[in-house]
């Protein structure tokens, strides 16, 4: 269902090495988009500096692009998945901790980039976040017994304040390949989404 690319653990390590450090620092230029209060001369200088970058970037092309890597062991690595892409700056990145078979957690500070009302995470991006969690428990974290999402059912209860978040998302019950999956995400003054999904183990 998916492509992918197939490469060594030492490929993906030196890929990553080159990369991830690029897509820090468009993380931090867009944070730093978002804050700055500069006269037109600054951010003329700027705009120029980044558009010079882009095509410098733009010159070297990859002749095709898979979002993901496989490596013989069975290691998946996202390169553009905007939940948890290596490359990919519009991704916080979220890391899902494994905290047994059948839960985990994620803890990610979410900035301004992430802003749906003012000072508050985006609600669709509360639901990717969990989306991605759930998807990943579901998944057991393996390409070998991937979940899709089926169904997924949120429910807000107060406005999620941007900064310090904690994710967390348990299986419930499985019926042969569905999975019955819940999840919250919480701020400093606790719980703020709650998720109930339906995932879906893939045939192949
Ligand atoms: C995204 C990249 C992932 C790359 C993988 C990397 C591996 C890395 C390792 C580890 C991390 C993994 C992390 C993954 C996370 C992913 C999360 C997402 O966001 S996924 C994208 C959004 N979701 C879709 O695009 C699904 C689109 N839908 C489909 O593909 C199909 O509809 C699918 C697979 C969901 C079901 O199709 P059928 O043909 O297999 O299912 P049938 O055989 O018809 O039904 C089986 C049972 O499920 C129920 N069912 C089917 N679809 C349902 C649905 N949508 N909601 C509720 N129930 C459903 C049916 O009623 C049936 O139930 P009865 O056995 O009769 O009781």
């Amino acid at each position: 269902m998916w492509d992918f690319a197939e490469m060594s653990s030492d490929e993906v390590a030196s890929l990553r090495a080159r990369y991830e450090p690029l897509t820090q620092s468009i993380r931090e230029l867009i944070d730093a988009a978002l804050h700055v209060d500069a006269d037109n001369q600054v951010v003329d200088q700027a705009k120029a500096q980044i558009d010079a970058a882009a095509e410098l970037l733009r010159a070297h092309p990859a002749s095709t692009r898979q979002g993901m890597a496989l490596t013989p062991e069975g290691e998946s690595i996202p390169w553009d998945n905007l939940g948890n892409g290596i490359r990919n700056p519009l991704a916080p990145p979220l890391v899902v901790e494994h905290t047994g078979p059948t839960s985990a957690r994620i803890d990610v500070e979410l900035g301004a980039a992430y802003e749906g009302p003012p000072g508050h995470v985006h609600g669709g991006y509360c639901a990717l976040v969990l989306d991605q969690i759930l998807g990943e428990v579901a998944s057991r974290g393996s390409i070998e017994t991937v979940a899709a999402t089926g169904t997924i059912s949120l429910r807000y209860l107060r406005p999620t304040k941007l900064g310090r978040l904690h994710v967390e998302a348990e299986i419930q019950r499985t019926e042969g390949r569905k999975i019955f999956i819940t999840g919250h995400i919480a701020d400093e003054d606790g719980t703020t989404v709650t998720a109930e999904g339906l995932f879906i183990v893939l045939r192949q």
